[in-house]
C-alpha cells in the first residue's frame, strides 16, 4: 500500500494547493499485444484506436508516426486543474478514464518532476493496497518500519502500534506475515497506518471501502476526522454515493480529458443522465 512518503513539506494551514496545466501523460505499450493494435490502426489507416459507439473504455490507444510505429495509451491529455484548501473533490469516469493515474501523478509517483504540476503542502496516498508493505514481516514490523521511514522516535512507533492495533482488530494476525493476510486485513492495516497521521493533502483510490461491513462503519469514522483535519480531499470511486457523501466538487473524466468540472450536483446530475442514455 502506497502510503505515501510524505513527499512536500507542511506549508501554513489552509494554503494548500495543487496547480496542473496541460499535463499528459502516455504509456508506451511493449506487450506482444501491441503488434495486433499496430496492425489494426495501419490497417485502417489511423493514428487513433477509438471506441465511437457505446460506452468507453479506457484511454485512447494511438500510434506515434516518426516514432517506429511504438503504440501508446493516451492515459492523461490536456488535463489542467487547480484544486484550493477547503475542497473535497471526486474523480469519476468509465474504467481507463484516467483517475487513478492522475491520483498518481498527484502523488509524486509519476512525473515527480513535471514542470506544471504544483503541489504545495504535505500529501499522503492511499492508493494501493499491495505496495508499500514488506509481505515477509508482521504486520507489527511493517508498523515499526512504517514509523521509522517517517521519522518517528521509538515512543511514537510504540504509540503508533498501539493505535493500529486498535483499529484493525487483527488480533493475532498482526504477529504473521503480510503475505497471509486477505485483502481486506491489509486494507485494515494499510489503512490504520495511514490515518494516524492528518497529511494537508489526502489522495485517495477506491480500494478503501473493500473492508468488511464493521470495518467499514469504523474506517468511515476514521477518514472524517482525517479529513477534517486536512486542507484538501481527492478521491476516486465508482461509488457514487460515496462521492456525493464526501466530496464538494467533482472531475468528470473520459478518456484521459476533463469532461466536466464543477459542484458535486451537478457534476453528478450529467454523470447519470450520461449513464442512462448510453445503457
Ligand atoms: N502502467 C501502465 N501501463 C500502460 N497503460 C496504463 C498503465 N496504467 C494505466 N494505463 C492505461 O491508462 C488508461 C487510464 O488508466 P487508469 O488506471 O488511470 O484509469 P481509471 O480511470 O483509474 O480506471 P478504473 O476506474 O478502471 O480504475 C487506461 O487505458 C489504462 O489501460
Amino acid at each position: 500500500m502506497s502510503t505515501s512518503p510524505l513527499q512536500t513539506r507542511r506549508v501554513p494551514n489552509g494554503t494548500s494547493r495543487i496547480d496542473i496545466d496541460h499535463l499528459s501523460l502516455d504509456f508506451p505499450i511493449f506487450h506482444g499485444g501491441a503488434r495486433s493494435l499496430k496492425k489494426m490502426l495501419f490497417k485502417r489507416g489511423k493514428s487513433i484506436l477509438t471506441n465511437a459507439t457505446g460506452p468507453r473504455t479506457g484511454g485512447q490507444v494511438q500510434l506515434r508516426p516518426g516514432e517506429s510505429g511504438t503504440v501508446y495509451v493516451q492515459a492523461l491529455e490536456d488535463v489542467s486543474l487547480h484544486i484550493r484548501a477547503g475542497e473535497r473533490v471526486g474523480l469519476i469516469g468509465h474504467n481507463g478514464a484516467g483517475k487513478s493515474t492522475l491520483l498518481r501523478v498527484l502523488a509524486s509517483i509519476y512525473m515527480p518532476d513535471a514542470p506544471n504540476v504544483h503541489i504545495h503542502g504535505q500529501v499522503a496516498a492511499l492508493l494501493d493496497v499491495n505496495s508499500g508493505m514488506n509481505q515477509e514481516l508482521t504486520g507489527r514490523e511493517n508498523i515499526t518500519l512504517m514509523g521509522r521511514h517517517k521519522g518517528m522516535t521509538t515512543a511514537q512507533i510504540k504509540q503508533l502500534e498501539q493505535d493500529v492495533e486498535a483499529f484493525a482488530q487483527l488480533e493475532t494476525f498482526l504477529d504473521l506475515p503480510v503475505r497471509l493476510y486477505s485483502t481486506g486485513m491489509r486494507i485494515r492495516l494499510g489503512f490504520g497506518i495511514a490515518t494516524t497521521m492528518t497529511p494537508q493533502i489526502l489522495l485517495m483510490d477506491e480500494w478503501f471501502m473493500a473492508g468488511d461491513v464493521h470495518f467499514q462503519e469504523r474506517a468511515e469514522k476514521r477518514l472524517a476526522s482525517v479529513v477534517n483535519g486536512t486542507d484538501i480531499l481527492v478521491i476516486t470511486s465508482h461509488a457514487l454515493g460515496v462521492l456525493e457523501k464526501w466530496c464538494t466538487r467533482l472531475v468528470w473524466m473520459e478518456a484521459g480529458r476533463i469532461r466536466m468540472d464543477g459542484p458535486t450536483r451537478d457534476v453528478m446530475q450529467a454523470y447519470r443522465a450520461s449513464a442512462a442514455s448510453s445503457a
